[in-house]
This record gives C-alpha cells, structure tokens and sequence, in this order.
C-alpha cells in the first residue's frame, strides 16, 4: 500500500494539470444531455403553452407561490418559458429555437463536429424571424402566431417601407435561404422537374411498347433474356452522396488508470476532424445527377438474347464410347510396352474432340523415351493429330491427346449461356470455347492485351473470329466497346455493316466502316494512333493510368467534359489476313502497328490480327514481342507453329475449330465454339433494327503522307499546322516531335513530318539522337522574319 501511496505521489509532481477550455468526453455527454433535455422542456412548454396560455395568465407574476397551479405541462415553469419566447417573443416561430437547443444537445452527447452547429444556429434564426415578421402580419387576428418581437419588427418595417415593401423583404429573405442554405438553382429545379417527368413516362413504357418497337424483329416475345450486367448496375448502383456518409468519429483512446488516481483528468488532446468539403463539385454532380452513365443515350438498348444462336448439340450428350476408349487405351499401352516402357496408371478425359490419356509410367522410365514415340503411337492408333504433351504442366503425368471418332461442334450457344461467361467480371469477356475437360474457357481480352491468330485456310480461323465478337456483343453495351474492322477479302465480317452505328468506329470521311482497302487500313491506323495520343493526354490531364481509372472518373463527374474529357469506349481493331496487308504496305503499317501494341494497352485500344501465313516475315519480331496471347489453329508445318506458338504443335491439330492458346505460358488446347453465319446474321439484324447513334463512332482525323518526307521540302507543300507548330516549337525552346504532339494533339507520324519541315526552314537544328533538337530561333520576331525572307 505504501508502495502505491508513493507512485501516485511521483505521478502527481510529474503532470501538473493543465487548464484548459476544451471539454472532457463525460462533459461533453453531460452538458449534451442537459441541453438536449432542457430542448425538450421548451418543446413540451411551448406545445403546452398554446393550449393554456389564457388560464395560465394570473399564475405568471405569482412564481414563488407555491400554493398557485399553472396548466401547463411544465407548470410555472412552461407557463413562464412559454409566455417568454411566444407572446413576448417570437411567437410560433420559438418552435425552432427548442429544436435548436435539442440539437446542440445532440451535436454534443454524440461528439459530432461543431461547425454544422454554427450554420444550424445561424439559418435557424434566420428562420425564426423570418416566420416570426410574417406571422406579425396577423397580429390583430392571434397576437401568438408572431408574438410581440414579430408584430413590432413587422410595424417597425411597415413604417418605414409599407406592407409591400416588407413583403418584399421576405421574399428576398426567403430566396437568399433557398439560395445559400439549400443551394438550390433554377437549373436544379428544371433537372429535378425533368427527371421526375422521365420517371413517370418510362414506367408507363412498359415491356409492351418495348415489344412494339422491335416487333418486326421477330425474336421478342419468346426470347429468354440474359441477365445483362448493365441493367443490374443501374438499379444496383447506389447514388453516393455525401449527407450519408458516416460522419468520421474519433477513435475511442483507452487509457489504463491505476486505481488510486481516480482523481487524475487526464487531458486528451482533441485531435482537429477534418470538415468534408460539401463543396466538392465532383462529389455535388453525383448527388444531383447521379454517377455519370455512358449507357443512356441508348437507354431502351437490349442485348441479343441467346434464342438468336443454334444448338448444335441439341439432345447430344457427352456420349463416352467405352469401346473407343479401350481400344485406344490397349493400343497406347501395347505400342509402350514394345518398347519396354511399362505404365503404372492410365486414365482418359473425353473432350469435345480429343480424349486425353494421362499416363503415370513405372518408376524409372525417361519422359523422353515417350516423346519420342509421338509417330509410333500415332501409328498404331491410326490416326492424325496426336499430340504428346510430356510431362503435363502442374501434374505428375504424361498426357496423350487422341482425336474422338466422332467429334462434337461445340455451339456458341452453350459457351455464352454457361455461368463462366455470364458472370465474367472482365473488362472484355471473350469466350473461346471449351477445353479438354469441357470447361468454357473465358479469356479478357483487355488482359492479353493483343491477340496473334493463325491457322492455315479452312481450319476456323474466321469462325474464330465471330465467336470473339459475338461474345463482346452479347456483353458490352455499343456505349463501352467501338469495333474497327479489317477485311481485305471482303466477304468475312461484311455482316457487321448492320451495326455500324451501334458498334463501329470509323474515319470521318470514308463511307463504308468495313475497311476492305489496303491503302485506307494505314490512314486507319494512323488515325488510331493519334486516336491513342490523344487518349493518353487525356489520361495525363486527368492524372489516370489507364481507361478503366479514367472512366471511373469521368463517371464520378470528377472530370469535366469543358476540358475535352469525355467517356471512353474501348476500342478493339480486328485484322483479317494480315499476311495480305503486310505484302502489299510493309512497314507502312508495320509501325503503326507495333507502335498501337506497345502502347495501346492502357488506354483501351486492342489488337486482334489473323493471318493465314505465320510466316517470319509476316509475324515479325517486333510484333510477336507485342503480341503474348496467341491461337493458333491447324497450320501446315513445324515451322509455321514454332513462328505462331514458339513451339510445335498446331501442325498436329485436328482442324475444324481445333486449337491452342497461350497467353505467354503453358499452351491449353481448345475446342474453338462455332458460330455459323446465319446466326450472326441474326444478331447483326436484332442489334441493327434498334435505335442506333446517329453516325458510326469518328476516329480522329489523319492526314495522308502526300506532303513527302525529305528535307528538300517546298514552302508550299507544308503542313496546314507548320506555323502553329513553330509558334509551339519557339515559345518553348524546345524542338521536339513529341511536344507537337501534345500541344496540337497530332499523331506521331505527322509530328514528325513537320519537325522535318521546321528544320527544312532553318527553325530546327538536325535530329541529335536522343536529345530534343536545337530551336534556332529565339523570339516570335525571329520567326516571322526567318518565314517572311523566304
Ligand atoms: N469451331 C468449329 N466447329 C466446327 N466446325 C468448324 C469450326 N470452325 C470451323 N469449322 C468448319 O470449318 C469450315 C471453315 O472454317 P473457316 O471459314 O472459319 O476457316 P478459315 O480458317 O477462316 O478459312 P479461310 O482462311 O479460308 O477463310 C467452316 O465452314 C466449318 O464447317
């Protein structure tokens, strides 16, 4: 005891107690209960008061007598507090100042921060004379409704401005309250109006006048609908507003105190809440008008249901031929066992168009010995296409890829109805097929981020590519996903015509959006590279990393569409018989097309190339280096599946759809989902016979290479941007492509065009490498007499 007695006194001379204005939690909770309740007292007297007021007048002047009885609920006490803040003071409007002082009792038992209280308190007076002056207008019919502060200001007022006069002062009063305290606008009362028009109209647009718009179609009334992940959103979706927000409390700090200093106030520093800014513009638009929705301007749209597409396995289960199965097995362990290799285990999955056999061999045998015998037991099964996969990835097995008798088609219709597709959270779901075990496989296309196809002719490299699009159609609202098409043979994605104005994006001054012209494909890519520059300052500008951050954005109205910020849509450029283009452009495209896959990935732009030929010199180096993802189908040679693949194996494919993927590792063989024409047509007609955007989306516009590029170039063949260039180049002292680029939001091509052009006239130095070139000219003045002497 004596110790402790002797600890607390070391404590005591230790922390002197400071003074301080600041109250303690418990006197917070303490002066937050009195207030609060004493609100209540005032609420329960003035209610009261209205009643018995009359009766109550004689008791008024006798308070200490305890003998007289007052009616009011709170006795003397209501009777006096009532007679004091209605009938000699505000009348009716007294009301607020109990609710007032209920509220600060509040603010303060709950801790919540003071400055709210400060404008409670300030507008809540402001109220309160307001209805006190204007119930002061009836004074001679109830003398309570404004009480006597009412009825003398509203005289005081009278006398000096008349009865309109201080009408008009109210009023003016009044729209500086709705104004300042409510920040309400005209504009926002419109809006308000307008939405809840809209509301009404679209609940009388039932799903009736839905069937009516598209009842040509002819797929409508017995369609299964999809769940859209869209629609969901849009209910789902809950409208953040600031007023919800949990107001930040303060941690509770747990203080340990030894007994014997019960008498010690340990002072806590109040740490300063920060205030929310309720100004926040970002965070007021999402308020008033919702997060931002790329989808409305085609509210009505309704994705393709799944009727539009054939089953092709229609009452076709997976049927497992026992008698295949075992003759394959005695075959593969017979050819094994003439040359001396034993198994431990075997054992079959039976995929749409393959069984893979998975071996477990005796201890002891080399995994090379089987690989070698790929032709062997290809032999002794009679058949093509076998594939050895030595040892399986992740598993302790070898595998033996057989093709089944009888192959299934594996129908889109299953691949977009099964749940891997369906509830893909993916940016752009593509689903490819099924695998050897059955599974759909479901790839994002945004994670690739490019894709290389390959297949010699006839083995489903176009099919292939319907399937891919067919699954973003069957997703992506035309808001979220622009398609740039093309088809050098003319005749594979011409069924996309339909959805132009949906779902295609093309150069503002070419007619058709299917680009079948090789010499229209390179002013396209230009165009999409500066489509890509442009898209990178914006992202700079909004301080994104890539589109995804950047639409979350722009949906949270923090970006302001004034400054050019708008909703990007993704886009994907699908080339057809690329081998065709690379041999009649070259490297005119080449570039382009390496310069989109290197940098093209963040900003939403992606590339689906096919070709027929993998030839070296059409999957050159650098575009192989840009693109990891990769199909391939059936190619003719080793050689052209080692240029696709890195390794061999799609020159042992079955065909038909047969595939391998890769995205950079292992490789996963695929049964390719088939989509027949007709069915794409049918879904090209559903998506086109609704209500579309006016025009396909524009691409941005590029000026051909008609100028030349040498430096003996004539004054007047120059770019129409020359002399805003050199007015860019010399303000900033700084002669380099990539600062036209930004400043007059030019492609890459063309910037560099006109800094050849700027050197030519002498306001460049020549290229120095990786340093920006030297600006010869120092002022404004410089520069227009170097242009005038000319
Ligand atoms: N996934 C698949 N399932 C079943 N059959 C398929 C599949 N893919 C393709 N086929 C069959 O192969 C045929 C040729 O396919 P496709 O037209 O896609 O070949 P391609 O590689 O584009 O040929 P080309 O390069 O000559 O245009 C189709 O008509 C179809 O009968």
């Amino acid at each position: 005891m004596a110790r402790k007695k002797t600890k607390t006194k070391t404590k005591a001379t230790k922390q002197p107690v400071k003074f301080s204005f600041k109250l303690s939690k418990q006197q917070k909770i303490v002066l937050g209960s009195f207030l609060f309740l004493l609100g209540l007292a005032l609420l329960f007297s003035f209610i009261s008061y209205f009643f018995t007021w009359q009766v109550d007048q004689s008791t008024l002047d006798s308070f200490s007598d305890r003998s007289m009885e007052s009616q009011n609920w709170l006795n003397k006490f209501g009777a006096g507090i009532g007679d004091f803040f209605i009938y000699q003071g505000f009348g009716l409007a007294a009301f607020a100042l109990a609710v007032l002082v209920t509220l600060t009792g509040f603010y303060y038992f709950f801790d919540k921060p003071k400055k709210s209280l400060q404008s409670f308190w300030f507008w809540g007076i402001i109220v309160m004379l307001w209805f006190s002056v204007f119930f002061g207008f009836f004074a001679d019919k109830n003398p309570l409704l404004g009480g006597m502060v009412g009825f003398e200001l509203n005289d005081f007022l009278q006398d000096f401005i008349g009865m309109i006069g201080t009408i008009l002062v109210l009023v003016f009063v009044a729209i500086v309250y709705f104004a300042v305290r409510l920040k309400l606008t005209p504009e926002l009362i419109g809006q308000y109006l307008k939405s809840k028009k809209q509301a009404i109209s679209s609940e009388f647009n039932t799903d009736d006048s839905d069937e009516r718009e598209f009842v040509d179609t002819a797929f409508d009334k017995d369609h299964i609908e999809l769940p859209v992940e869209e629609d969901l959103e849009d209910i789902e979706e809950p409208v953040l507003t600031t007023k919800s927000q949990p107001e930040p409390k303060p941690a509770p700090l747990e203080v340990n105190k030894p007994e014997e200093e019960e008498n010690f106030e340990i002072e806590i520093e109040e740490t300063v809440e920060e205030e929310e800014l309720v100004e926040n513009l970002s965070t007021k638009l999402v308020q008033d008008f919702g997060e931002f929705d790329p989808t409305l301007e085609l509210s009505n749209y309704k994705f393709p249901s799944i009727e539009l597409l054939k089953d092709y396995t229609k009452g076709q289960s997976i049927t497992i031929d026992q008698e295949e199965l075992e003759e394959n097995k005695n075959r593969i362990v017979d050819t094994l066992k003439n040359y001396k290799i034993d198994i431990a285990h075997i054992k079959a999955t039976v995929g749409p168009t393959v069984t893979l056999y998975e071996i477990v061999p005796e201890a002891g045998v080399r995994i090379s010995k089987i690989k070698n015998l790929e032709d062997d037991i290809a032999l002794s099964l009679s058949a093509l296409g076998i594939r050895i996969i030595a040892p399986i990835p992740g598993k302790g097995t070898i595998g033996i890829e057989v093709p089944n008798k009888n192959a299934r088609i594996v129908s889109m219709r299953s691949a977009i109805a099964s749940p891997r597709f369906q509830n893909a959270e993916m940016e752009l779901p593509l689903t490819l097929g099924k695998t050897i075990s059955n599974e759909t496989f479901v790839v994002d296309l945004a994670k690739m981020p490019h894709l290389l196809m390959a297949g010699a002719t006839g083995q489903g490299k176009s099919v292939g590519l319907n399937a891919i699009l067919t699954s973003l159609l069957y997703k992506k609202h035309p808001a979220e996903v622009k398609f740039v098409l093309v088809d050098p043979k003319k005749v594979e994605l011409t069924l996309f015509n339909k959805i132009e104005r949906h779902y295609l994006a093309k150069l503002p001054d070419s007619e058709e959006a299917i680009i079948t012209d090789n010499a229209k494909v390179i002013n396209t890519l230009n165009s999409l590279c500066i489509e890509m520059d442009q898209r990178y300052d914006l992202l700079k500008n909004a301080m994104a990393r890539n589109i995804k951050e950047y639409n979350a954005k722009f949906k949270k109205r923090k970006l302001n569409p004034n400054d050019g910020h708008k909703f990007l849509p993704y886009i994907v450029l699908v080339i057809d018989e690329f081998a065709d283009l690379i041999m009649t452009a070259g490297k005119e495209v080449e570039t382009p097309i390496a310069r989109l896959a290197q940098l093209a990935r963040a900003i939403g732009i992606h590339l689906i190339v096919a070709t027929q030929r993998p030839s070296v010199n059409v999957i050159t180096g650098i575009i192989k280096a840009n693109f990891p993802a990769r199909i391939a189908f059936r190619v003719t040679s080793k050689i052209d599946s080692r240029t696709i693949l890195d390794s061999q194996g799609a020159d042992q494919l079955i065909g038909r759809g047969d595939m391998l993927f890769t995205q950079g590792n292992s490789l996963v063989r695929i049964q390719c989902a088939f989509v027949d024409t007709p069915e794409v047509e049918k879904i090209t007609d559903f998506i086109g016979s609704q209500k579309a955007y006016p025009d396909a989306h524009k691409l941005p516009e590029y000026v051909g290479e008609e100028g030349g590029t040498g430096l003996d170039i004539d004054a007047s063949d120059r770019d129409v941007l020359f002399m805003d260039a050199a007015e860019v180049i010399v303000t900033a002292q700084q002669g380099s492509a990539s600062l036209l680029q930004r400043k007059l939001k030019l492609g890459y091509n063309r910037a560099g065009r006109i800094i050849d052009q700027l050197e030519a006239a002498g306001v460049v130095g020549p290229f120095e490498g990786s340093k920006a070139r030297q600006v010869l000219v120092n002022d404004m003045n410089g520069l227009h007499q170097l242009l005038n002497n000319e």
